[in-house]
């Protein structure tokens, strides 16, 4: 076996610097260019990669860690678990990414606990496996023409199974899908490949005795090929635990850990080991502390046969160039690393060696106190709101956002580069939240919105507004398909210099007699959704956040704001991947919630949003939000949401319309939904909504959707009131 060269990383963002990759397939899903040019384009970002990464001094490089949609649904198409309905697609691929005309596409969700999304495969008794390695082949001969030597990287066979729709399913086809990986190492050995990558990330979460034998069958029948390359099994998010001395005991020549925080315990069982030590974050954008890298470093290395620096992750999480941020505070930028320059510390720190002083632990900070006002229980606040409200059974509101319009976006980057005034700027808003109310009005909605036109997104919006954020130019990052977010970089020590919300939300309230709520994104959303400074920890910069959002609630409220919502729907994503981290993680981030709405007077009804969650899993959390109304997504998960939540004894609205589907429900879908909820919960209890936010819906479809919304309600509502409902 050859040895495994001294520095590598795990992976790079592929969506190209200038997201290349996102204008090509979106040009190529319009039909406005064909497959060729998107190869093209393909092939090209694959080639900047490798270069790049070779002219930095990186010893080894990984392909097919380029992706045209997502790694997990290339992985399904290698080993050929492509569902019988998508095969006479025009394109298969994408069929299952993005859905045809008639075919919805495979379900996503989120990749571990990152804000990345990966396609879902389909295993189950039926699935036919068989290899096709045309992309791996192809990348690594592609690479070869350009004189690179590289290392296949693959989704390895347990957390490909783990990940799918029905992991206990999917592990019992374990054996055909181990043919499919033998089948795999014996064409790269065939090539003349020396190493291949296989990611096993689902091993840094509490796993089963029974998915612990399969990592033990899994690697030790693919130790056995024969003919195959040096197997590196890569492990990243987190340590792996009980999975460790399995996958050690495995003739497996190399094994990556993450050790960003620090080594965990059991590396004994690496000896005679190639350990591939991820001393460098791949998902946060902070320099890497020499010192501490290299002690983890040398603490591997009492252990190992050989020491490989390299990324804890893909960098697929992180934005390409630092030197592209020409706009941040030269003091931040000193702070920062984003893929090269981490590819540049993995080199450094290979050059270097291992010596080094010892790190100098840094003190905890004293913990923050809680804040001491408390609402009243909730039967004081329904009462409170029910004399000052005076809203319908079934209230109708929307989520928060409206259409995002062309013009509203062109405006925005107008402002941004100075050819258009602010004054003016402020009232195009001002029109498009006119706009908004009247069509609430005209619909018949209960409590109106003003429709977030102001917000490019709902952190940024809130980060360019607080003090201790940055926002980048260019630091896009890969969120799913050709979808891309900036998160904002949280630096600093938080404060919120002057109302953010308040002048739109009045704007809203002065053009309307029925009720308005004041829109606002929580705590542990908006350090979710950014990247969040390492030098504290996250529950104290959470609290932060909480109290100039506490701040916001106040002063919306001193507005006239009789209902405010504050958003979580990035509320299950933190939760940590092991259960021994859970409670801990879910009793702070309940108590930053609280934290920000607890300013709230007992008339002031506070809402709260999720979305994106398997609530299943969160609720005894979501209920310790303590909100008055809680609306959550399950237009798609019907029955399922309600028989979970329904417990709660505050108000409830599941949404009724999908609004990730441009389909536009009909009156008697939503009736049927919304006699479902009426068969679960008390009438009185229940609310009206959609899934979710309408900005990435068109006008037209949003109108006749929330008509028909209205239509449904009001015939139940009818129903209710002459006392024979359901
Ligand atoms: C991802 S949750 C979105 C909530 C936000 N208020 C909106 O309506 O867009
Ligand atoms: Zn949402």
């Amino acid at each position: 076996m050859s040895r495994f060269p001294q520095s590598t990383v795990l992976g790079y963002p592929r969506i190209g610097p200038r997201r290349e990759l996102k204008r090509a397939l979106e040009s190529y899903w319009d039909g406005r260019t064909g497959r060729a040019e998107l190869d093209r384009v393909g092939a090209a970002l694959r080639a900047d990669t490798w270069r790049r990464l070779d002219e930095l001094g990186l010893a080894a490089l990984p392909s097919n860690t380029f992706s045209l949609y997502d790694q997990v649904l290339d992985t399904a198409v290698l080993l050929g678990a492509v569902p019988e309905r998508y095969r006479d697609a025009a394109d298969p691929y994408f069929a299952m990414a993005r859905g045809t005309e008639g075919l919805a596409p495979l379900r996503m969700t989120k990749w571990f606990d990152t804000n990345y999304h990966y396609i879902v495969p389909e295993v189950g008794p039926e699935t036919v496996f068989k290899l096709d390695a045309a992309k791996p082949l192809a990348e690594l001969r592609q690479a070869r023409e350009l004189g690179f030597e590289t290392r296949p990287v693959v989704i390895g066979p347990v957390t490909f199974l783990l990940l799918s729709a029905d992991p206990a399913a999917a592990l019992d086809r374990l054996d055909d899908v181990l043919a499919c990986y033998e089948e795999l190492l014996g064409a790269l050995a065939a090539e003349g490949v020396a190493w291949v990558q296989l990611d096993e990330p689902a091993l840094v979460a509490d796993r089963t005795p029974d998915e612990l034998a399969a990592v033990r069958t899994a690697y030790e029948r693919l130790a056995g090929v024969a003919a195959r390359p040096a197997l590196f099994v890569a492990s990243y998010f987190g340590h792996l635990g009980e999975a460790l001395p399995v996958l050690a005991a495995t003739a497996v020549e190399a094994i990556g850990v993450d050790l960003v925080n620090g080594a965990p315990d059991g590396l004994a069982a690496l000896a005679g080991k190639t350990v591939v030590a991820g001393v460098v974050s791949g998902r946060e954008v902070w320099r890497t502390a020499p010192e501490r890298a290299a002690h983890a470093l040398r603490t591997v290395a009492q252990h190992a046969g050989q020491v490989v620096v390299s990324t804890s992750c893909s960098l697929l999480h992180v934005p390409y160039d630092l030197r592209d941020e020409p706009d941040l505070d030269p003091e931040l930028t000193a702070r920062l690393a984003f893929a090269e320059q981490k590819v540049a510390e993995v080199v450094e720190l290979a050059r270097t060696g291992f010596e080094g002083p010892e790190p100098v632990e840094r003190a905890a900070p004293s913990a923050r106190p809680e804040p001491v006002e408390r609402r009243s229980p909730y039967e004081v606040r329904a009462a409170a709101q029910a004399a000052h409200l005076r809203l319908p059974v079934l209230p109708i509101t929307t989520i928060g956002s409206f259409p995002q319009t062309g013009e509203l976006r062109q405006a925005r980057a107008a402002l941004a580069a100075g050819t258009l005034a602010a004054g003016d700027y402020e009232r195009l808003v001002e029109a498009e939240i006119e706009r908004v109310v009247r069509l609430q009005e005209r619909l018949g909605l209960d409590v109106l919105v003003h429709g977030e036109p102001e917000r490019n997104d709902m952190v940024q919006y809130f980060a360019e507004h607080l003090d201790g954020f940055a926002v980048t130019r260019n630091g896009w990052v890969q969120s799913y398909g050709s979808r891309c977010t900036k998160p904002p970089i949280l630096h600093g020590d938080v404060a919120r210099p002057e109302p953010i919300t308040v002048r739109w939300a009045r704007h809203a309230r002065s053009l309307t007699g029925k009720p308005v709520k004041g829109m606002l994104t929580g705590p542990v959303t908006i350090v979710a959704w950014s990247f969040v400074r390492d030098d504290l920890p996250l529950r104290e910069v959470t609290f932060q956040v909480a109290d100039a959002v506490r701040e916001e609630v106040r002063d919306l409220e001193a507005a006239g704001l009789s209902i405010i919502q504050v958003d979580e729907p990035a509320l299950r994503e933190l939760l940590p991947l092991r259960r021994a981290g859970q409670a801990g993680y879910l009793e702070w981030a309940v108590a930053a919630y609280r934290r920000a709405t607890s300013g709230a007077g007992d008339s002031t009804q506070i809402h709260t949003h999720l979305c994106y969650s398997d609530a299943g899993e969160i609720l005894a959390a979501i209920d310790g939000l303590d909100a008055d109304v809680t609306t959550i997504e399950s237009a798609r998960s019907g029955a399922r949401i309600l028989d979970a939540v329904g417990s709660f004894g505050r108000g409830l609205g599941p949404g009724v319309y999908d609004i990730h589907s441009p389909r536009v429900p009909s009156g008697a879908e939503v009736e049927e939904l919304l006699r479902r909820t009426l068969a679960a919960l008390p009438a009185e209890r229940v609310w009206v909504n959609p899934d979710c936010g309408l900005k990435t819906r068109t006008y037209e479809q949003v109108e006749a959707a929330l008509a028909n919304v209205a239509a449904a309600t009001g015939r139940l509502r009818a129903e209710l009131t002459s006392g024979n409902a359901r």
